[in-house]
C-alpha cells in the first residue's frame, strides 16, 4: 500500500500534514492573491507555526513596509526579504507567505525551491483589484493608475509564479474554500510523486 492510500480515512487535514511532513510550505502570488489569509488559516488548520515574511521584516526593521521602501528604496527591500526568508526557510516546518515581490527574485526563488513546497494563489485582475483597492499600504501600488500597475505586475509576473509546484486558483470563495483546496492539493503530494522529499528538512 502506498503512503496516500495509508492516509485515506483520515481527516483532509491530517492527509495534508503527513503529506507535507517535514517540509515548509511557501505560498507565492501577487499582492490581493490571499497569501496572508489563507496562510494564517492553512497554519491554523496544520498546527504548523504561521510567519508571514513581510511581518517579520516589519519587526526586525522596526519599519512598516511602506517606510522600508520610503527610506531605502525597492532594492534595499529585496536584499532584507532575502535574508529574512532564508533564516525563516531554515527554522521550518513552518507555513511562510511571502510578499508578491519575493519569489520573483532570483536568489529568493532558489532558497523557496530549496526550502520547501512552494503554491502558487493564482487570481485575475479583477478579483486582486477588488481586494487591494481597498487598502493603501502597498507601496509599489502608489502610482497614478494602481490598477494598470497591477496588471503590468502580472504580465511580468505570471510566468515566474508558474514555476512554484503547485497553483491554486484564488476566487471570491469563502477562505475555508480555499483553504480545503490547499489541503487538497497537499494530500495529494504521494510519497511517490515529483515532490517527494523536495525541501525536506534535515
Ligand atoms: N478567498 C477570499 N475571499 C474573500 N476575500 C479574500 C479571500 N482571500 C483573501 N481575501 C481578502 O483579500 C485581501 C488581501 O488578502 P491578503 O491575504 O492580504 O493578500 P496577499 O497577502 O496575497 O497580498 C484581504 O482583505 C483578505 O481578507
Ligand atoms: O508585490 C510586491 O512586490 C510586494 C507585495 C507586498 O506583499 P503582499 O503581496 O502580501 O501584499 C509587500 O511585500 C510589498 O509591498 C511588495
Ligand atoms: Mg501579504
Amino acid at each position: 500500500m502506498n503512503e496516500v492510500a495509508s492516509l485515506a480515512g483520515q481527516p483532509l487535514s491530517e492527509q495534508a500534514r503527513q503529506a507535507l511532513g517535514k517540509r515548509n510550505l511557501i505560498f507565492v502570488g501577487l499582492m490581493g492573491a490571499g497569501k496572508s489569509v489563507i496562510g494564517r488559516l492553512v497554519a491554523q488548520t496544520l498546527s504548523i507555526p504561521f510567519i508571514d515574511t513581510d511581518a517579520e521584516i516589519e519587526k526586525v526593521s522596526r519599519m512598516s513596509i511602506s517606510e522600508l521602501f520610503a527610506a531605502y528604496g525597492e532594492t534595499e527591500f529585496r536584499a532584507l526579504e532575502t535574508r529574512v526568508i532564508e533564516r525563516l526557510l531554515k527554522q521550518g516546518p513552518r507555513v511562510v507567505s511571502t510578499g508578491g515581490g519575493a519569489f520573483i527574485n532570483e536568489a529568493t526563488r532558489a532558497q523557496i525551491k530549496l526550502g520547501g513546497v512552494s503554491i502558487w494563489l493564482k487570481a485575475d485582475l479583477d478579483v486582486l483589484w477588488d481586494r487591494v483597492s481597498r487598502r493603501d499600504h502597498r507601496p509599489l501600488l502608489k502610482t497614478e493608475n494602481p490598477r494598470q500597475t497591477l496588471e503590468n505586475l502580472m504580465i511580468q509576473r505570471y510566468p515566474v509564479y508558474a514555476e512554484a509546484d503547485m497553483t491554486i486558483l484564488s476566487e471570491n470563495v469563502r477562505k475555508e474554500v480555499m483553504v480545503d483546496e490547499v489541503l487538497k492539493a497537499l494530500a495529494g503530494l504521494s510519497g511517490e510523486g515529483d515532490l517527494a522529499g523536495k525541501g525536506e528538512l534535515k
